[in-house]
């Protein structure tokens, strides 16, 4: 039996875990949820997997339950010092997520990552002290599956799908609302990371979260739009094999993997059958004229330190200021690219340094916000 904590449990990412986890109450037992700011459904799932502590992080609410009740970011900090886990799924979104992901790598055991933002930002740190990283994130998943076996020095290289977003034939991006950027073709996501998708700063974060995952250089990652989401990444070897892993786009695949592996679960989701569909795969380079956030990200990974911190924080603001239609959706990019440019802040040698400059780059990007 393995015991799981979930961080950003009352998410897109954390209730699919959940979902994994009820229908295998023998392999696994909900030990720890923390979640921000959603009392009312972190309670129905305390009454449901009655773990044992659970955390708020961004509110004083509270409710009776059975178990320990912590609050605040000390409190998810004293909830993983205490409670005792075999695998945590952290799950947070945003640079929220890099202290609890690193107080969880710290603390030992499985670390199954969803919250690319803690390797963007912390990967230096977080990699150097945790046991086990288990990538959930399909592409990872589907490029960490493809690696099983084999030697890391026949890997050419990796090449990370895309969907290309809402927005992929879209000619005029000026008028683009928020409504329409949340509809992502083929996931069902949290706001943020759907964004991201439409701007392909999605695709950037996890070009910088491969790099860390899998040890590569930026020139060893590549991104390939694949508007259908089926093949979800792809190795190419010295021998030019390639190898790819297909599937439904359901992330409880990634998750029930990371769970489990090195076993596969019995998961009974939606078949992939390509001959019932006559589904096509297409592929295609992507266009960063028209979507200059990918550039940016791999920009920042080879300037280094700390340009991805500031990177991923002028995102998050510039994501924020487009949700509410204070700036337009062409503006994320340059938000980015400005802060960047003015960001004079010193290389981190700590977590909690990157913690600062990412709320020093939020504050900088917030200027930039108000200066265009
Ligand atoms: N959704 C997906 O399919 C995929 C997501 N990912 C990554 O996984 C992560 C989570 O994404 P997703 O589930 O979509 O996001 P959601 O927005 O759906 O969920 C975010 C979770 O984080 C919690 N949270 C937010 N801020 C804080 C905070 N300060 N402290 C503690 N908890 C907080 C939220 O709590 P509350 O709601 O209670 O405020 C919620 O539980 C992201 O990094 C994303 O990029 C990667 C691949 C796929
Ligand atoms: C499901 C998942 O892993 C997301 O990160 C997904 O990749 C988003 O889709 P895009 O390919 O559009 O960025
Ligand atoms: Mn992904």
């Amino acid at each position: 039996m393995k015991r799981v904590l979930i961080l950003g449990s009352t998410g897109s990412i954390g209730e699919s875990s959940l979902d994994v986890i009820r229908r295998f109450p023998e392999r696994f037992k909900v030990i720890g949820l923390v979640a921000g700011r959603n009392g009312r459904k972190l309670r129905e799932q305390a009454e449901i997997f009655k773990p044992e502590a659970v955390c708020l992080v961004e509110t004083q609410e509270f409710f009776s339950f059975n178990g320990k009740f912590y609050t605040g970011l000390k409190g998810v900090k004293e909830l993983i010092e205490t409670v005792d886990f075999d695998i945590c799924i952290s799950a947070i979104s945003g640079s929220a997520g890099i202290l609890p992901t690193y107080w969880a790598a710290q603390k030992g055991g499985r670390l199954a990552l969803a919250n690319k933002e803690s390797l963007v930002c912390a990967g230096k740190f977080i990699t150097e002290v945790a046991k086990e990283i288990i990538p959930v994130d399909s592409e990872h998943s589907a490029i960490f599956q493809c690696l099983n076996g084999e030697r890391k020095d026949s890997v050419k290289e990796i090449i990370l799908t895309a969907s290309g977003g809402p927005f992929r034939k879209r000619e005029n991006l000026e008028d683009v609302t928020p409504e329409e950027a949340l509809k992502h073709p083929n996931w069902s996501m949290g706001t943020k990371v759907t964004v991201d998708s439409a701007t392909l700063m999605n695709k950037g974060l996890e070009v910088i979260e491969a790099c860390w995952l899998f040890n590569l250089p930026p020139e060893k990652v590549k991104v390939v739009i694949h508007p259908q989401s089926i093949v979800h990444s792809l190795v190419r070897f010295s021998d030019n094999s390639v190898i790819a892993q297909l599937g439904v786009p359901d992330m409880r695949i990634p998750i029930a993997y990371a769970l489990s592996y090195p076993e596969r679960l019995p998961l009974e989701v939606e078949e992939l059958r390509l001959e019932l569909f006559g589904l096509e795969l297409t592929f295609e380079e992507p266009d960063t004229e028209r979507f200059p956030c990918l550039e940016l990200a791999y920009k920042a990974f080879k300037m280094g330190y700390p340009y991805p911190i500031v990177l991923n924080a002028a995102d998050e603001v510039a994501v924020e200021s487009f949700l509410k239609r204070e700036i337009p959706f062409t503006a994320i990019p340059k938000v980015i690219e400005k802060t960047m440019e003015l960001a004079d802040f010193e290389e981190p040698s700590s977590v909690e340094e990157v913690v600062e400059i990412d709320r020093r780059a939020k504050e900088l990007a917030r200027k930039v916000v108000e200066c265009l």
